[in-house]
C-alpha cells in the first residue's frame, strides 16, 4: 500500500468538446499537475482544429509552454470525435475512440501508469470505461451545483409531472432535495418542454438521461462552484456521493491556448475610457441568437448612448447568415462601441473601464464576472442559462433580467443597459456583487472552502487509486 501511495497519480482528462468546458478543464489540469498529478489531457480533433485555425497555425501541444515554464507533467493528445462534430458521434462512437486511446497508452507502458479518468459529466460512458480499465472515476461538472442537483433528480420531476408529461405542471417545484422552491421557467431548457411539444427520444435527451444516471456511479464528482454559494444543493448531492465544490477553477496561467476563434486585443481601445463606463456584451461560444433579436440589441445599444464592447461570433445567428447587423450600425457606433468576433474575456472584463456585463448567463461568464465585481444583465438562451439566471437575479441579487422570453425590444435593451451602468440605479447590485465576490475570492485562499475541498479530494483520490492498485496487484 505504501508503495502504491507513493506513486504519482496519472489522470486522463477529457472535456466535452465545447469552449465553456475546455477552458475549466485546462485550468483544472494545471491545478492538478501543480499538486503532483501526471495529466494526459485529451482534446477532440475538432476542438484542436478550431484552436489551430484561431491561431492560424497548428496549435501543436497546447501545454508545451505551461510544461516548460512551470515544470508540470501534462501530456497532450487528441482523439477523433467523428469530425465534423455531432451529438450522435458523441453518444455512439466517442467511447470507442477513448477506449482505443487508453488501451494504446497502457500497452505503451507510460510512466506512471494511467490510474484515473476525469471526464465531463455530460459523457455517458465514463463508468463503463473506468470499469474496463480499472481507473478511478472522477466526473467534472462545469455548471452550478443547482443544475446538477436538478438533473440528478429528473426522476422526481417526471414522477411529479413537471417534466416528460403531456402537459407539464406549471406550479412551483418544492420537492427536490436541497432546492427550496423553483419555478418551472427557471429549469434548464431541456426540462422545460412537455411531451406534447418535444420528442424526448432524440440524441440530446438520450445523452441527458444516460449521463445523469452514469454520474451516480462516479467515485468522485468535482463541481466548478463554491460551497458557500450553493450550500443546499451541494449538501443534497453530498449526501449521495463524494461531491467537492472546488471553484472557481481559474488559473493565473494564460499560456495555454484554448480560444476557438481568433482573439482581438481590446486593450488600446479601453485605455482612455473612464472607470466603469463600458458595457461588455457576449453570448458565449455556443448559443445562437435570432437575427431579429440581434438587430434589436444593436439598436438598443445605440439608443443607450453608452460605450460598449460586443463579442459577436461569426456564427452567432447561424453559420449561413453572415450579415446580421443593421445597416449603418458600425458607422453609428464609431468612437463609442466596437464589435469583435472573440477576445480574451477575462482580460477584458478585468479592465477597470468595464462596468457591466450583458450576458447569456454561461456559468463561466458568471463566475468570471463575479470575480471582477461586475453586475450582470441577463439574457439566457438555452440549457443551464435559465437556471443560472435564477441564481444571479433571484438568489444573489447581482443582476437584472433583460426580458422574460427571448424576444427583446430595443427600448428594453436601452433602458436596462442604462439602469445597469448607472452608479445610482445599480448601487444595490454592485454592493451585492461585492459580497458574492468575497465568498468566491475567499474560497480559493489557502484556508478557503474550495482549496480545502480540493486538497481533501487530492488526498481521497490518491487513497482510492492506491487501494485499487493493491487490489489489482493482489496486495493487501
Ligand atoms: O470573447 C470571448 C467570449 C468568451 N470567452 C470565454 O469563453 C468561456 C465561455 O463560457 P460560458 O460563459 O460558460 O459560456 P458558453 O461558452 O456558452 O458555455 C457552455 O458551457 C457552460 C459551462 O458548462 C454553460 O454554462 C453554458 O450554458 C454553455 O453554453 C468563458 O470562459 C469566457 O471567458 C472568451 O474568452 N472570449
Amino acid at each position: 500500500m505504501e508503495r502504491a501511495m507513493s506513486r504519482k497519480p496519472h489522470a486522463m482528462m477529457i472535456p466535452f468538446p465545447l469552449q465553456g468546458h475546455v477552458i475549466p478543464f485546462v485550468h483544472l489540469a494545471i491545478k492538478l499537475a501543480s499538486h503532483g498529478f501526471t495529466i494526459t489531457f485529451v482534446n477532440t480533433d475538432s476542438i484542436h482544429h478550431h484552436i489551430s485555425t484561431a491561431r492560424q497555425c497548428d496549435a501543436g501541444d497546447i501545454f508545451s509552454e505551461a510544461r516548460s515554464s512551470r515544470n508540470l507533467d501534462i501530456r497532450y493528445t487528441t482523439v477523433s470525435d467523428g469530425f465534423p462534430w455531432s451529438l450522435t458521434g458523441i453518444l455512439h462512437v466517442f467511447s470507442a475512440h477513448v477506449d482505443d486511446l487508453i488501451t494504446k497508452i497502457s500497452r505503451r507502458g507510460d510512466d506512471p501508469p494511467l490510474t484515473c479518468l476525469i471526464a465531463d459529466t455530460f459523457y455517458v460512458w465514463s463508468s463503463m470505461i473506468c470499469n474496463k480499465h480499472n481507473l478511478v472515476n472522477v466526473s467534472f461538472w462545469t455548471q452550478p451545483a443547482l443544475v446538477l442537483n436538478l438533473y440528478y433528480h429528473m426522476d422526481l420531476l417526471i414522477s411529479n409531472g413537471h417534466f416528460k408529461s403531456l402537459d407539464n405542471r406549471e406550479d412551483v417545484i418544492d420537492y427536490v432535495p436541497g432546492v427550496k422552491a423553483i419555478d418551472p421557467k427557471d429549469l434548464m431548457s431541456y426540462l422545460q418542454v412537455s411531451d406534447k411539444d418535444v420528442d424526448t427520444n432524440t440524441v440530446a435527451y438520450k445523452i441527458l438521461f444516460k449521463a445523469f444516471t452514469d454520474v451516480k456511479k462516479a467515485d468522485f464528482v468535482l463541481c466548478n462552484t463554491v460551497q458557500e454559494l450553493e450550500a443546499d444543493s451541494l449538501s443534497a448531492l453530498q449526501s449521495k456521493q463524494p461531491v467537492y465544490a472546488i471553484g472557481p477553477v481559474f488559473s493565473t496561467e494564460s499560456v495555454v491556448p484554448t480560444s476557438l476563434w481568433a482573439e482581438s486585443d481590446c486593450t488600446e481601445w479601453l485605455k482612455c475610457r473612464p472607470t466603469r463606463s463600458v458595457l461588455y456584451v457576449s453570448f458565449g461560444s455556443f448559443a445562437h441568437v435570432g437575427k431579429k433579436e440581434i438587430v434589436e440589441i444593436a439598436h438598443g445599444l445605440l439608443l443607450s448612448g453608452l460605450p460598449f464592447i460586443w463579442v459577436l461570433r461569426p456564427d452567432i445567428v447561424g453559420s449561413d447568415v453572415p450579415d446580421f447587423l443593421p445597416t449603418g450600425f458600425m458607422d453609428q457606433a464609431e468612437g463609442r462601441g466596437i464589435v469583435v468576433q472573440w477576445c480574451c474575456q477575462r482580460a477584458v472584463i478585468s479592465n477597470p473601464a468595464i462596468g457591466g456585463f450583458l450576458t447569456h448567463c454561461g456559468w463561466n461568464s458568471i463566475l468570471e464576472s463575479v470575480w471582477c465585481g461586475l453586475p450582470l444583465l441577463c439574457y439566457p438562451l438555452l440549457t443551464d442559462q435559465f437556471t443560472n439566471r435564477k441564481l444571479v437575479v433571484d438568489d444573489w441579487c447581482i443582476g437584472i433580467n433583460l426580458c422574460e422570453k427571448k424576444m427583446v425590444t430595443r427600448d428594453k435593451v436601452s433602458v436596462s443597459v442604462k439602469r445597469l451602468m448607472n452608479e445610482e440605479t445599480s448601487s444595490e447590485l454592485r454592493s451585492n456583487v461585492e459580497k458574492v465576490k468575497c465568498h468566491v475570492k475567499n474560497a480559493v485562499t489557502t484556508i478557503g472552502s474550495s482549496e480545502v475541498n480540493f486538497n481533501s479530494f487530492v488526498g481521497e483520490v490518491r487513497n482510492r487509486i492506491a487501494t485499487k492498485m493493491c487490489h489489482i496487484n493482489g496486495l493487501e
